[in-house]
């Protein structure tokens, strides 16, 4: 059969691929099916990414109509990371429990819900039928409703990936086309929102709603999902939920891998070191460089837009060489460099930044495809739930820290910046270290086995 191309075996997750089932359309043997899914997959976090930075391209317009400061605007994102440093954690193990289409669709819901009250919190203010002060509350409400969803669809969208694709030599790959497709969707928001108003006439309040039938598309895209799954179930015994067995084991949590939890803390500090990075770029590159509002907007969209093409490419090539950790410290070497030179030199920003984006599609590739190669199956949604909670514990303060510091200048930031990269260089290095220790698992090539790697070194 010339579409099965995947030596499906895995040390944790591998278990479709030995059913003695006559191979139907719905089989996960078949590539282009997988594929099919996958693009499906895909479009459920496009939607939500957008409609998470669609507020920023009108931050001055919404500060308007609401009559709200930019402290009150910055509220807008804070109240969707606060309550994902626990409730992320709740929505994985969730994932577990009731299994990834159903708390896809509870999450998903979350998302639309607070897609419709965003735009219709702003467009009810405009027209005069709700005070601004209700309006912002609305506006705030319809963030804390839109974040009771969105990290949790993104810990299940990841879980979905890994449940299709461990197991094959395409999981980075996969992790990698669903992030640049989420990258997409971030990137439109943040740099073609403008044009999208263009399109209404410049009605700015229309491209938010645009958001909404963007988060549309996410909902039916997790029906399709599930119908798509439900069809295939048979091929995956591994994943039979008994509810007995998934309860909240916190047990399982501290036996997780010692690996698990320096890649977990790793993600806090990379993405501590980018996250805030992006949200200041802007900014500083009007400040320090003293470009205009579009070379600005331009330049420090290259990061998203590298990553968004580069995700899939470095992705291909991490499932064929392995050797995660390694990839991992040549990214934190990408961008140490990148911040020293923003910090202490004049140079132009675009090396930089290029060095940024290639390191922002390098160790999330390395980092996300590394946990089903260190957790059973069923506890994968757990695993990134408990990962994406870490990193939202360290961004909810590295994002505030930053802020204050660029207020005081820019090049303090920078080198706060530095210190985030040193720590993410050092866990790096522990991982190469406990890995090697442990039997070089994260160094397999995905779809390979342990056997393998004896093989390889044996060379
Ligand atoms: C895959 C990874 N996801 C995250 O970092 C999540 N915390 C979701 C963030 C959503 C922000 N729009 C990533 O996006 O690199």
């Amino acid at each position: 059969m010339g579409e099965e191309d995947s030596p499906l075996i895995h040390p944790s997750h591998g278990s479709y691929h030995e059913l003695p089932h006559k191979e139907s359309i719905f089989s996960p043997r078949r590539a282009l099916f997988r594929w099919f899914v996958l693009l499906i997959v895909s479009l459920i976090c496009f939607g939500s990414y957008f409609a998470f930075d669609e507020i920023q391209p009108f931050d001055s317009q919404i500060q308007k109509t609401l009559n709200i400061e930019r402290a009150d605007f910055s509220n807008l994102y804070a109240i969707y990371s606060f309550p994902n440093i626990i409730l992320v954690f709740f929505g994985g193990l969730l994932g577990d429990k009731i299994g990834v289409r159903l708390a896809a669709l509870i999450f998903v819901l979350f998302v639309f819900a607070g897609a419709v009250m965003a735009p219709l919190a702003v467009s009810l203010t405009a027209a005069g039928k709700i005070s601004q002060r209700s309006g912002y509350i609305f506006l705030l409400a319809g963030r804390f409703v839109f974040g009771l969803g969105g990290e949790s669809l993104n810990v299940i969208q990841t879980s979905m990936t890994a449940i299709w694709f461990a197991g094959t030599k395409d999981l980075a790959l996969a992790l990698g086309f669903t992030l640049s497709m989420s990258r997409l969707g971030d990137y439109l928001a943040l740099s073609f929102s403008p044009q999208i108003a263009k399109l209404f006439g410049g009605d700015w309040i229309a491209a938010l709603w645009f958001g909404t039938v963007l988060a549309g598309i996410s909902v039916g895209a997790v029906l399709l999902y599930s119908v798509l799954d439900k069809a295939s179930e048979r091929y995956f015994p591994d994943r039979k939920i008994d509810p007995e067995e998934n309860a909240l084991n916190f047990k399982a949590i501290l036996q997780f891998d010692a690996r698990f939890w320096i890649v977990s803390l790793l993600c806090m500090t990379y993405y501590s070191g980018v996250t805030p990075f992006i949200a200041l770029c802007n900014d500083f590159l009007k400040d320090s460089y003293h470009f205009d509002d579009e070379k600005a907007a331009f330049y420090s969209g290259i990061i998203i837009l590298a990553s968004m093409i580069l995700s899939p490419i470095l992705g291909k090539f991490l499932d064929m060489v392995g050797n995660r950790p390694y990839f991992v410290v040549l990214g934190s070497c990408m961008i140490l460099p990148a911040h020293l030179m923003l910090a202490f030199t004049q140079v132009t920003p675009l090396v930089p930044i290029i060095l940024i984006g290639l390191s922002f599609s390098m160790v999330p590739g390395c980092l996300w495809p590394s946990i089903p190669l260190l957790c059973k199956a069923k506890e994968t949604a757990t695993a990134y739930g408990l990962m994406t909670a870490i990193q939202n514990a360290g961004l909810s303060l590295t994002n505030f820290a930053a802020g204050r510091i660029a207020d005081l200048s820019y090049k303090e930031a920078m080198i706060f910046f530095v210190c985030m990269d040193l720590l993410g260089f050092a866990f790096g290095f522990m991982l190469i270290y406990v890995d090697d220790y442990k039997g070089r698992t994260l160094c397999l090539r995905s779809g390979a086995t342990k056997e393998d790697l004896v093989e390889d070194d044996d060379k």
